[in-house]
Protein backbone atom coordinates (compact mmCIF):
# COMPACT_ATOMS: atom_id res chain seq x y z
CA UNK A 1 0.00 0.00 0.00
CA UNK A 2 1.37 3.38 -0.85
CA UNK A 3 2.47 5.71 1.78
CA UNK A 4 0.20 8.78 2.62
CA UNK A 5 2.03 11.93 3.31
CA UNK A 6 -0.62 13.84 4.54
CA UNK A 7 0.61 14.42 8.40
CA UNK A 8 3.45 12.16 7.50
CA UNK A 9 6.85 13.05 9.17
CA UNK A 10 9.87 12.96 6.82
CA UNK A 11 13.59 14.09 7.49
CA UNK A 12 15.58 15.07 4.71
CA UNK A 13 19.15 15.43 4.95
CA UNK A 14 20.84 17.33 2.44
CA UNK A 15 17.14 19.29 2.56
CA UNK A 16 18.45 22.86 2.68
CA UNK A 17 19.98 22.71 -1.21
CA UNK A 18 19.72 20.94 -4.63
CA UNK A 19 17.42 17.13 -4.46
CA UNK A 20 16.77 17.33 -1.27
CA UNK A 21 15.41 20.64 -1.15
CA UNK A 22 12.83 19.60 -4.07
CA UNK A 23 12.12 16.19 -1.75
CA UNK A 24 11.40 18.52 1.13
CA UNK A 25 8.78 20.96 -1.04
CA UNK A 26 7.48 17.87 -2.99
CA UNK A 27 6.81 16.07 0.51
CA UNK A 28 5.36 19.07 2.05
CA UNK A 29 2.74 19.71 -1.11
CA UNK A 30 1.29 16.75 -0.13
CA UNK A 31 1.03 17.79 3.49
CA UNK A 32 4.12 16.18 5.27
CA UNK A 33 5.58 17.70 8.20
CA UNK A 34 9.50 18.07 7.75
CA UNK A 35 12.82 17.71 9.08
CA UNK A 36 15.37 19.42 6.91
CA UNK A 37 18.98 17.92 7.83
CA UNK A 38 21.89 19.49 6.83
CA UNK A 39 25.30 21.81 8.18
CA UNK A 40 25.05 25.14 6.95
CA UNK A 41 22.32 27.00 9.03
CA UNK A 42 21.62 30.29 6.70
CA UNK A 43 21.17 27.83 3.90
CA UNK A 44 18.78 26.06 6.28
CA UNK A 45 16.74 28.72 7.35
CA UNK A 46 16.50 30.18 3.99
CA UNK A 47 15.50 26.68 2.12
CA UNK A 48 12.75 26.17 5.62
CA UNK A 49 11.37 29.97 4.04
CA UNK A 50 10.90 28.13 0.81
CA UNK A 51 9.78 25.12 1.75
CA UNK A 52 6.91 26.93 3.92
CA UNK A 53 5.87 29.01 0.64
CA UNK A 54 4.03 25.24 -0.27
CA UNK A 55 1.93 24.76 2.60
CA UNK A 56 -1.28 23.03 2.32
CA UNK A 57 -2.18 23.66 5.91
CA UNK A 58 -1.33 25.99 9.16
CA UNK A 59 -0.35 22.65 10.71
CA UNK A 60 2.44 21.78 8.79
CA UNK A 61 5.93 22.29 10.06
CA UNK A 62 8.88 23.00 8.47
CA UNK A 63 11.85 21.87 11.27
CA UNK A 64 15.82 22.37 10.92
CA UNK A 65 19.30 21.04 12.51
CA UNK A 66 21.79 21.78 11.70
CA UNK A 67 24.60 18.66 11.91
CA UNK A 68 27.25 17.09 10.21
CA UNK A 69 25.93 13.51 9.15
CA UNK A 70 29.08 11.87 8.53
CA UNK A 71 31.23 12.87 11.96
CA UNK A 72 29.60 10.94 14.65
CA UNK A 73 26.99 8.79 15.18
CA UNK A 74 25.92 9.12 18.32
CA UNK A 75 25.40 13.46 17.47
CA UNK A 76 23.10 11.79 14.22
CA UNK A 77 20.92 9.71 16.78
CA UNK A 78 20.40 12.77 19.17
CA UNK A 79 18.91 15.03 16.20
CA UNK A 80 16.73 12.63 15.24
CA UNK A 81 15.97 11.87 18.65
CA UNK A 82 15.25 15.70 18.35
CA UNK A 83 12.91 15.26 15.54
CA UNK A 84 10.91 12.55 16.86
CA UNK A 85 10.04 14.46 19.69
CA UNK A 86 8.96 17.59 18.15
CA UNK A 87 7.10 16.15 15.06
CA UNK A 88 6.52 12.71 16.09
CA UNK A 89 8.10 8.97 14.60
CA UNK A 90 9.66 9.80 11.32
CA UNK A 91 7.62 7.52 8.34
CA UNK A 92 10.16 8.54 5.66
CA UNK A 93 13.45 8.99 5.72
CA UNK A 94 15.58 10.44 2.38
CA UNK A 95 19.27 10.44 2.84
CA UNK A 96 19.88 13.17 0.14
CA UNK A 97 23.22 14.86 1.66
CA UNK A 98 25.86 13.66 -0.26
CA UNK A 99 28.95 15.38 -2.56
CA UNK A 100 31.00 14.83 -5.40
CA UNK A 101 34.72 15.17 -6.38
CA UNK A 102 35.51 14.65 -10.04
CA UNK A 103 39.12 14.22 -11.04
CA UNK A 104 41.84 12.05 -12.74
CA UNK A 105 42.48 9.16 -10.20
CA UNK A 106 46.06 10.40 -9.00
CA UNK A 107 44.84 13.72 -8.86
CA UNK A 108 42.40 13.73 -6.42
CA UNK A 109 43.55 14.27 -2.75
CA UNK A 110 43.96 10.76 -1.12
CA UNK A 111 41.93 12.24 1.47
CA UNK A 112 39.24 12.52 -0.42
CA UNK A 113 38.65 9.22 -0.83
CA UNK A 114 38.04 8.22 2.34
CA UNK A 115 36.15 11.80 3.36
CA UNK A 116 33.88 11.37 -0.03
CA UNK A 117 32.66 7.92 1.64
CA UNK A 118 32.17 9.38 5.24
CA UNK A 119 29.44 11.54 3.59
CA UNK A 120 27.69 9.60 0.74
CA UNK A 121 28.06 6.57 2.55
CA UNK A 122 28.73 6.56 6.06
CA UNK A 123 26.37 9.85 6.23
CA UNK A 124 23.33 7.60 4.91
CA UNK A 125 24.28 4.59 7.18
CA UNK A 126 24.03 6.92 10.61
CA UNK A 127 20.34 8.30 9.97
CA UNK A 128 19.36 5.33 8.65
CA UNK A 129 20.49 3.81 11.85
CA UNK A 130 18.77 6.23 13.95
CA UNK A 131 15.69 5.72 12.38
CA UNK A 132 15.09 2.03 11.73
CA UNK A 133 14.03 0.87 15.50
CA UNK A 134 10.50 2.99 15.90
CA UNK A 135 10.01 1.92 12.18
CA UNK A 136 10.34 -1.98 13.17
CA UNK A 137 8.29 -1.13 16.35
CA UNK A 138 5.64 0.66 14.37
CA UNK A 139 5.41 -1.45 11.00
CA UNK A 140 5.72 0.70 8.66
CA UNK A 141 8.34 3.18 6.89
CA UNK A 142 10.42 4.47 4.06
CA UNK A 143 14.06 5.11 3.90
CA UNK A 144 15.44 6.43 1.05
CA UNK A 145 18.89 6.43 -0.83
CA UNK A 146 19.87 8.75 -3.17
CA UNK A 147 22.63 7.45 -5.34
CA UNK A 148 23.43 8.57 -9.09
CA UNK A 149 23.64 6.92 -12.41
CA UNK A 150 27.47 7.14 -11.71
CA UNK A 151 26.09 4.13 -8.58
CA UNK A 152 25.51 1.56 -11.84
CA UNK A 153 28.42 2.30 -13.76
CA UNK A 154 32.09 3.20 -13.05
CA UNK A 155 32.97 6.27 -15.02
CA UNK A 156 35.93 8.35 -15.94
CA UNK A 157 36.77 11.08 -13.58
CA UNK A 158 34.38 9.23 -10.72
CA UNK A 159 36.95 6.92 -8.88
CA UNK A 160 36.43 8.40 -5.42
CA UNK A 161 33.05 9.24 -6.22
CA UNK A 162 31.49 6.62 -7.95
CA UNK A 163 32.30 3.77 -5.12
CA UNK A 164 30.41 5.62 -2.44
CA UNK A 165 27.81 4.96 -5.04
CA UNK A 166 27.63 1.79 -5.59
CA UNK A 167 28.23 0.94 -1.66
CA UNK A 168 24.90 2.34 -1.41
CA UNK A 169 23.07 -0.25 -3.14
CA UNK A 170 24.85 -2.79 -1.32
CA UNK A 171 23.93 -1.46 1.67
CA UNK A 172 20.05 -1.30 0.53
CA UNK A 173 19.40 -4.68 -0.87
CA UNK A 174 20.79 -5.98 2.17
CA UNK A 175 18.68 -3.37 4.53
CA UNK A 176 16.07 -4.27 2.36
CA UNK A 177 16.15 -8.76 2.95
CA UNK A 178 16.01 -7.37 6.23
CA UNK A 179 12.78 -5.31 7.19
CA UNK A 180 10.78 -6.24 4.34
CA UNK A 181 8.56 -8.09 7.05
CA UNK A 182 8.51 -5.21 9.20
CA UNK A 183 6.69 -3.50 6.40
CA UNK A 184 8.96 -1.15 5.82
CA UNK A 185 10.63 0.07 2.16
CA UNK A 186 13.65 0.51 0.84
CA UNK A 187 14.21 2.66 -2.42
CA UNK A 188 17.45 3.65 -4.08
CA UNK A 189 17.16 6.61 -6.05
CA UNK A 190 19.79 6.59 -9.60
CA UNK A 191 19.70 9.97 -10.85
CA UNK A 192 21.09 11.59 -13.44
CA UNK A 193 23.45 14.80 -13.55
CA UNK A 194 21.03 17.52 -12.67
CA UNK A 195 21.28 21.20 -11.90
CA UNK A 196 21.88 22.05 -8.60
CA UNK A 197 24.38 24.31 -6.62
CA UNK A 198 26.30 20.97 -5.90
CA UNK A 199 26.53 20.08 -9.90
CA UNK A 200 27.80 23.76 -10.26
CA UNK A 201 30.38 23.21 -7.75
CA UNK A 202 31.82 19.59 -9.11
CA UNK A 203 32.23 20.94 -12.31
CA UNK A 204 34.47 23.41 -11.40
CA UNK A 205 37.22 20.79 -11.51
CA UNK A 206 35.55 17.81 -13.39
CA UNK A 207 37.60 16.54 -16.38
CA UNK A 208 36.85 17.12 -20.03
CA UNK A 209 36.59 13.56 -20.22
CA UNK A 210 33.92 13.05 -17.86
CA UNK A 211 31.72 16.18 -19.04
CA UNK A 212 31.95 14.46 -22.53
CA UNK A 213 30.85 11.40 -21.90
CA UNK A 214 28.07 12.95 -19.17
CA UNK A 215 26.65 14.46 -21.94
CA UNK A 216 25.31 10.93 -22.94
CA UNK A 217 22.66 11.16 -20.28
CA UNK A 218 20.20 14.29 -19.93
CA UNK A 219 20.75 17.25 -17.65
CA UNK A 220 17.70 17.08 -15.36
CA UNK A 221 15.94 19.99 -13.35
CA UNK A 222 16.14 18.89 -9.34
CA UNK A 223 12.56 19.37 -8.78
CA UNK A 224 11.80 16.76 -11.82
CA UNK A 225 14.06 14.75 -10.35
CA UNK A 226 12.49 15.08 -6.41
CA UNK A 227 9.18 13.94 -7.93
CA UNK A 228 10.25 10.78 -9.44
CA UNK A 229 11.67 10.30 -6.11
CA UNK A 230 9.29 11.13 -3.61
CA UNK A 231 6.67 8.72 -6.17
CA UNK A 232 9.05 5.68 -5.90
CA UNK A 233 9.22 5.94 -2.06
CA UNK A 234 5.97 6.35 -1.86
CA UNK A 235 4.73 3.31 -4.16
CA UNK A 236 7.95 1.58 -2.02
CA UNK A 237 9.81 0.46 -5.30
CA UNK A 238 13.31 -0.45 -4.51
CA UNK A 239 15.08 1.07 -7.93
CA UNK A 240 14.07 5.08 -8.72
CA UNK A 241 15.33 6.62 -11.93
CA UNK A 242 14.58 8.89 -14.41
CA UNK A 243 14.59 9.34 -18.29
CA UNK A 244 15.04 6.82 -21.21
CA UNK A 245 18.63 6.41 -20.10
CA UNK A 246 17.63 5.88 -16.61
CA UNK A 247 15.13 2.97 -17.11
CA UNK A 248 17.82 1.19 -19.32
CA UNK A 249 20.76 1.50 -16.98
CA UNK A 250 18.60 0.30 -13.86
CA UNK A 251 16.97 -2.46 -16.08
CA UNK A 252 20.48 -3.47 -16.86
CA UNK A 253 22.21 -3.24 -13.93
CA UNK A 254 18.99 -4.93 -11.41
CA UNK A 255 21.25 -7.87 -10.57
CA UNK A 256 19.88 -9.69 -7.62
CA UNK A 257 18.23 -6.52 -6.39
CA UNK A 258 14.38 -6.96 -5.24
CA UNK A 259 11.78 -6.72 -7.29
CA UNK A 260 8.95 -4.71 -6.87
CA UNK A 261 6.47 -5.82 -9.06
CA UNK A 262 5.81 -8.74 -11.77
CA UNK A 263 5.71 -6.19 -14.39
CA UNK A 264 8.66 -4.94 -13.69
CA UNK A 265 10.58 -8.47 -13.43
CA UNK A 266 9.48 -8.83 -16.25
CA UNK A 267 10.42 -6.11 -18.34
CA UNK A 268 13.99 -6.63 -17.26
CA UNK A 269 14.10 -10.67 -18.32
CA UNK A 270 12.78 -9.17 -21.64
CA UNK A 271 14.59 -5.84 -22.46
CA UNK A 272 18.16 -6.75 -20.53
CA UNK A 273 19.71 -8.27 -24.10
CA UNK A 274 18.70 -5.50 -26.12
CA UNK A 275 19.44 -2.79 -23.88
CA UNK A 276 23.30 -4.91 -23.09
CA UNK A 277 23.78 -4.56 -26.91
CA UNK A 278 23.07 -0.65 -26.48
CA UNK A 279 25.41 -0.80 -23.48
CA UNK A 280 28.07 -1.81 -25.48
CA UNK A 281 27.77 1.12 -28.10
CA UNK A 282 27.84 3.29 -25.68
CA UNK A 283 30.93 1.69 -23.84
CA UNK A 284 32.63 2.24 -27.34
CA UNK A 285 32.08 5.57 -27.41
CA UNK A 286 33.16 6.33 -24.20
CA UNK A 287 36.29 4.58 -24.79
CA UNK A 288 36.83 6.71 -28.19
CA UNK A 289 35.90 10.21 -25.65
CA UNK A 290 38.85 9.45 -23.33
CA UNK A 291 41.47 7.97 -26.43
CA UNK A 292 40.76 11.14 -28.13
CA UNK A 293 41.32 13.49 -25.32
CA UNK A 294 44.47 11.64 -24.28
CA UNK A 295 45.81 12.34 -27.70
CA UNK A 296 44.57 15.74 -27.69
CA UNK A 297 46.52 16.46 -24.81
CA UNK A 298 49.77 14.54 -25.68
CA UNK A 299 49.65 16.71 -29.23
CA UNK A 300 49.22 19.80 -26.82
CA UNK A 301 52.00 18.81 -24.52
CA UNK A 302 54.53 18.51 -27.49
CA UNK A 303 53.53 22.00 -29.04
CA UNK A 304 54.63 23.24 -25.80
CA UNK A 305 57.90 22.03 -25.48
CA UNK A 306 58.87 22.96 -29.11
CA UNK A 307 57.43 26.66 -28.74
N1 LIG B 1 23.30 17.04 -8.93
C1 LIG B 1 23.62 15.92 -9.57
O1 LIG B 1 24.03 15.95 -10.73
C2 LIG B 1 23.42 14.60 -8.91
C3 LIG B 1 23.42 14.46 -7.54
N2 LIG B 1 23.29 13.22 -6.96
C4 LIG B 1 23.30 13.07 -5.51
O2 LIG B 1 22.18 13.75 -4.97
C5 LIG B 1 22.49 14.27 -3.69
C6 LIG B 1 22.18 15.75 -3.66
O3 LIG B 1 22.94 16.40 -4.65
P1 LIG B 1 22.77 17.94 -5.00
O4 LIG B 1 21.36 18.33 -4.78
O5 LIG B 1 23.40 18.15 -6.31
O6 LIG B 1 23.72 18.58 -3.87
P2 LIG B 1 23.85 20.03 -3.23
O7 LIG B 1 25.31 20.26 -3.06
O8 LIG B 1 23.06 21.04 -3.98
O9 LIG B 1 23.21 19.82 -1.78
C7 LIG B 1 23.81 18.96 -0.89
C8 LIG B 1 23.08 19.00 0.44
O10 LIG B 1 23.69 18.10 1.36
C9 LIG B 1 24.08 18.79 2.54
N3 LIG B 1 25.29 18.16 3.06
C10 LIG B 1 26.47 17.93 2.39
N4 LIG B 1 27.36 17.37 3.20
C11 LIG B 1 26.75 17.22 4.41
C12 LIG B 1 27.18 16.71 5.67
N5 LIG B 1 28.42 16.22 5.84
N6 LIG B 1 26.31 16.72 6.69
C13 LIG B 1 25.06 17.20 6.53
N7 LIG B 1 24.61 17.70 5.37
C14 LIG B 1 25.45 17.71 4.33
C15 LIG B 1 24.29 20.22 2.06
O11 LIG B 1 24.19 21.18 3.08
P3 LIG B 1 25.50 21.71 3.91
O12 LIG B 1 26.62 21.83 2.92
O13 LIG B 1 25.08 22.99 4.52
O14 LIG B 1 25.76 20.66 4.92
C16 LIG B 1 23.14 20.35 1.09
O15 LIG B 1 21.92 20.57 1.79
C17 LIG B 1 23.96 13.93 -3.46
O16 LIG B 1 24.03 12.76 -2.70
C18 LIG B 1 24.50 13.70 -4.84
O17 LIG B 1 25.59 12.83 -4.85
C19 LIG B 1 23.13 12.11 -7.72
C20 LIG B 1 23.14 12.19 -9.09
C21 LIG B 1 23.27 13.44 -9.78
C1 LIG C 1 21.64 0.75 -21.93
C2 LIG C 1 22.74 1.56 -21.43
C3 LIG C 1 22.46 3.03 -21.37
C4 LIG C 1 23.68 3.72 -20.97
C5 LIG C 1 23.52 5.18 -20.68
C6 LIG C 1 24.78 5.66 -20.08
C7 LIG C 1 24.73 7.07 -19.63
C8 LIG C 1 25.87 7.33 -18.71
C9 LIG C 1 25.93 8.73 -18.24
C10 LIG C 1 26.36 8.79 -16.82
C11 LIG C 1 26.22 10.14 -16.24
C12 LIG C 1 26.73 10.15 -14.83
C13 LIG C 1 25.89 10.99 -13.96
C14 LIG C 1 26.53 11.20 -12.64
C15 LIG C 1 25.76 12.25 -11.90
C16 LIG C 1 26.31 12.53 -10.57
O1 LIG C 1 26.18 11.76 -9.68
C17 LIG C 1 27.02 13.80 -10.34
N1 LIG C 1 26.66 14.80 -11.23
C18 LIG C 1 26.78 14.24 -8.91
O2 LIG C 1 26.85 15.60 -8.72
Amino acid sequence: KPLKLAGAHVVVTGGSSGIGKCVAVECFKQGAFITLVARDEGKLVQAKKEIEKYSINDKQVVLCISVDISKDYRQVENVIKQAQEKLGPVDMLVNCAGMAIAGNFEEIEIDKFARLMEINYLGSVYPSRAVISTMKERRMGRIVFVSSQAGQLGLFGYTAYSPTKFALRGLAEALQMEVKPYNIYVTVAYPPDTDTPGFAEENKTKPLETKLISESSSLCQADQVARVIVKDAIQGNFNSSVGSDGYMLSSLTCGMSPVTTITEGLQQVVTMGLFRIIALFYLGSFDSIVRRCMIQKHNSQKSCKTD
